[in-house]
């Protein structure tokens, strides 16, 4: 991090507006001087990725014709620390580093960036939660995580506080992909559904700072953010200290008896660990298997059987992990090469008339084949990939894409769509070429409808085609078992969204 002296400088080296941060006001009895924070990114071309803050001091010149600068200070100024990033007896803040999330740059990014722009405002990190001592009252709790379990284990805690602790506000910095946010929301949401008198204003706030491989969550919820365009990085710190909170909307996966998750880790002691529910099986040396049944798990971004839960699981494979990044283009070519037909009974439940038009009551859907069933409640699974386009941040309604069996060719030409600002809604074909192995030779498409539920039969023998996604955990269900998806209607999670943005379900 540079630090340079106040100083009236060239407008010429003002920092690209897409790089800046903020902006703070520094007292001066002489004139205004600004000191400005962004973001300095390297390695975007392939090379090692490195970031920088920079702080540089500027002093606006007297007869005020410095429009650039004002320009950066009418969008970026803040005048300090947003309440919710102040500690203090009845806030906490912490920042969790989730160490495997992405390509591993969180601990990069928290030494090179936060840590140093939290300092800025006064802001370091404390071994331990604070109690609340005076000297402390600027200090975050900060985690950085040593296993799969640590922020799940943290949002625990959270839910479960001391009768003392009970009135405490939490507002948790997240550097993470989607997986911190599911692991937060998976270990409070339980705790939380038992507590009806939960006050949402005590619910923890969630800031994420996109380090993840997908941010989903956060990509569709910057979507709407217009001005000025930044790397989801520069947005992320943005939100961070010029954010408002909002209520997370989420769904409920509730599976039949039987169902396990598919993690694979690596572990020392491939043997039985011991518990009854858990069992450990190693495929490979020092990767094994790790299966442990399951009930229900809550999500955020998505839920998914077919193509689209075959390519996440199967890329997590210890066969397929050791090929690196290249590992989900070799899937996708297998799984489009085979084109499998999921045998399913797929259900849609709707409890009211949506607002698209769609008729209250239960469907089910007119095949028992299919390639791709997707539940979701956002609008994109990455910056580029627009699963759903007419999903709105926060709005919270489930919609489900889905088409029958297809050849793998249309199946790629759909996903190509998507990345078209989610032009395969709108895909339709017919006769011969839409014909799928179940001879429906009608006109057929992708279907894209507002859901309160869908449940989800699989017909599948083989275990390899019944494997279920919710927000990248890999459930296998039993053969003939439903699983259930449907949406909350209780928000367990507050999240940081832009605080420049008008969001139209924010409250
Ligand atoms: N030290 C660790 N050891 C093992 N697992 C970890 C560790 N730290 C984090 N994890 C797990 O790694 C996962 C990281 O998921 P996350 O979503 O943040 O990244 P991602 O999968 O790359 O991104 P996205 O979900 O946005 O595509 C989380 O489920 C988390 O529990």
């Amino acid at each position: 991090m540079s630090a340079d002296s106040p100083a009236s400088r060239d407008v010429a080296e003002l920092p690209s507006p897409e790089e800046v941060i903020c902006i703070l006001k520094k007292q001066s009895p002489t004139e205004d001087v600004y000191e400005i924070f962004s973001l300095g990114q390297g390695g975007q071309d392939g090379g090692k990725p490195s970031f920088a803050l920079r702080r540089l001091s500027y002093a606006r010149s007297d007869d005020g014709e410095n429009e650039a600068l004002q320009h950066l200070v009418d969008k970026f100024l803040i005048n300090d620390l947003p309440v919710y990033l102040q500690p203090g007896q009845r806030r906490r803040v912490h920042v969790i580093v989730s160490t495997h999330s992405g390509t591993g740059l969180s601990t990069q990014f928290y030494n090179d960036v936060l840590a140093p722009l939290l300092k800025a405002f006064d802001l370091t990190a404390s071994g331990e939660p604070e109690q609340g001592g005076a000297e402390q009252q600027s200090s975050y709790h900060l985690l950085i995580t040593q296993d799969a379990e640590s922020v799940k284990e943290f949002s625990r805690d959270l839910a479960a506080p001391d009768r003392d602790e009970k009135n405490i506000e939490h507002t948790v910095v997240l550097l993470s992909g989607d997986g911190g946010v599911i692991d937060m929301l998976n270990g409070y949401a339980p705790m939380d559904d038992a507590d009806i008198d939960t006050d949402p204003q005590r619910q923890p706030l969630v800031a994420i700072i996109p380090l993840g491989t997908g941010n989903a969550l956060f990509s569709s919820l910057h979507k709407i953010v217009t001005t000025p365009t930044a790397s989801e990085l520069v947005q992320g710190l943005r939100t961070l200290l010029h954010g408002k909170a909002a209520p997370l909307p989420s769904f409920k996966a509730v599976f039949p008896e039987g169902s396990r998750t598919i993690t694979y880790s690596e572990t020392s002691n491939p043997t039985s660990t011991g518990d009854d529910s858990i069992k450990a099986v190693d495929p490979t040396p020092g990767l094994g298997e790790q299966t442990e049944y399951v009930t229900h798990l809550y999500g955020v971004v998505v839920a998914s059987y077919g193509f689209h839960s075959q390519l996440v699981w199967e890329s997590d494979t210890p066969e397929y992990r050791k090929h690196g990044a290249d590992r989900f283009q070799m899937v996708a070519n297998e799984l489009l090469g085979e084109s499998h037909a999921y045998r399913a009974t797929v259900e849609i439940g709707r409890s009211s008339t949506t607002a698209g038009g769609q008729i209250a009551g239960d469907e089910t859907l007119d095949r028992d084949r299919h390639s791709y069933i997707l539940a979701t409640l956002v609008s994109n699974l990455q910056n580029t990939f627009c699963i759903s386009p007419a999903s709105q941040p926060l709005d919270g309604q489930l919609r489900l894409v889905h088409f029958g069996h297809v050849d793998g060719a249309k199946t790629m030409e759909i996903m190509m769509a998507a990345y078209n600002n989610g032009r395969h809604v709108d895909m339709r074909w017919g006769g011969t070429a839409a014909q799928g192995q179940d001879g429906n030779k009608g006109e057929d498409g992708v279907g894209y409808d507002e859901i309160d539920e869908v449940r989800i039969t699989t017909h599948e023998e083989d275990a390899r085609w019944r494997k279920v996604c919710i927000d990248g955990t890999i459930v296998e269900i039993p053969s003939g078992g439903r699983m259930v998806v449907s949406t909350e209607a209780r928000r367990h999670l507050r999240v940081l969204v832009d605080g420049s943005t008008t969001y139209k379900f924010a409250s």
